[in-house]
């Protein structure tokens, strides 16, 4: 075996540098080899328009994957709910590491919880499925918030707090506390009013299909609960036909389960985007806990979203939900 570095591609933004700086720490520690960053730019990184209108899907992964397959880099880490579900044949996920928390994170100002915040008080986020969630959470409140949509990296939302142009963004948790900044979060908001985007906090390790012995020892990064849990996650997207722009949230967990086989429930919610109708459905199967076989969480995921479908979750999802 060769002794040079491996080279990791990452994409240049601060939390992109996080992640890529604790995955490479964890690869040189099982192949025993430097890890060399390579920065890549995406698409998504220099376009200024709003992801909802660029379509989401693959922006910021597309050139990551290029530089894979053209050889310049080894392996490359994205987050996972940034990856289309569907996975090309040349790549290989081959670990998915123990997940972030996957939780949606509020920072209002003066310290306010959701629940706190006034009547039409400004909330920055573009996403539809935060969008969706937090209108109907407003609406149980006998309340109106303004969804103002926002880009930018996690610096730059922050900023308009501070700056006191809104009184409240909504980021993920995993991003804040990847960058040490899980302290500014004054609320991390509950899964029963707010459901992640599905695979959200976990991170994915992809390389060439044909590096399948860097793929065997990338795989002992693999954590098996994360795996099955974004497995599912992952299946009921793809089965709804939604893209990551969709007002789609989901999340898998588990109940203390046996060493093979665990409890996992899956909950899934597609909604308007001004939150006046949400379908909210769960489940729950045993799974079991083998990087190998993800069969049951696919099919559960594929089952919870049929019975959305047959609750109308189609016809909530919009146009941009191909
Ligand atoms: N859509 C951008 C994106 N992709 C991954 C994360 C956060 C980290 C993660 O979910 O693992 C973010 C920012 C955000 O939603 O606040």
């Amino acid at each position: 075996m060769t002794h040079h570095a491996l080279r990791l591609g990452t994409r240049r933004s601060r939390l992109a540098m996080a992640q890529s700086g604790l995955v490479a720490e964890a690869v040189r520690q099982v192949t025993g080899r430097p890890v060399e960053l390579v920065e890549i730019t995406t698409y998504g990184d220099v376009s200024r328009e709003h992801l909802a209108q660029i379509g989401g899907t693959g922006v910021f992964v597309s050139a990551l994957r290029d530089a894979l397959l053209g050889g310049e880099i080894d392996f490359a880490v994205h987050s996972l709910k940034d990856l289309p579900t569907a996975q090309p044949e040349d790549l290989t996920l081959a670990a998915i590491p123990v997940r972030e928390d996957p939780r949606d994170a509020l920072i209002a100002r003066d310290g306010l919880t959701f629940e706190q915040l006034p009547d039409g008080a400004r909330v920055g986020t573009g996403s539809p499925r935060r969008m969706a969630q937090l209108n109907a959470w407003a609406r149980t409140l006998g309340r109106r918030i303004e969804t103002v949509p926002i880009r930018g990296n996690i610096d730059t939302r922050i900023g308009y707090v501070e700056k006191g142009e809104l009184d409240a963004v909504v980021l993920a948790a995993a991003g804040l506390n990847r960058l040490g900044r899980t302290g500014e979060a004054t609320e991390l908001l509950s899964p029963d009013a707010v459901l992640p985007a599905p695979g959200q906090g976990a991170l994915a390790v992809e390389c060439a299909a044909t590096h399948e012995h860097l793929a065997a020892r990338l795989a002992e990064l693999d954590d098996p609960f994360t795996r099955a849990a974004v497995t599912a996650e992952r299946s009921l997207l793809a089965a709804l036909e939604a893209g990551c722009s969709a007002p789609v949230g989901a999340l898998a967990d588990f109940q203390a389960g046996e060493r093979a086989v665990t409890e996992m429930r899956l909950r899934g919610v597609v909604g308007t985007t001004d939150g006046s109708t949400l379908v909210q459905l769960s489940t729950t199967g045993h799974v079991p806990t083998s990087r190998d076989d993800v069969s049951v969480p696919a099919t559960m995921g594929r089952e919870l979203a049929a019975e959305m479908l047959a609750k109308g979750a189609a016809g909530l999802m919009g146009e941009r939900a191909l």
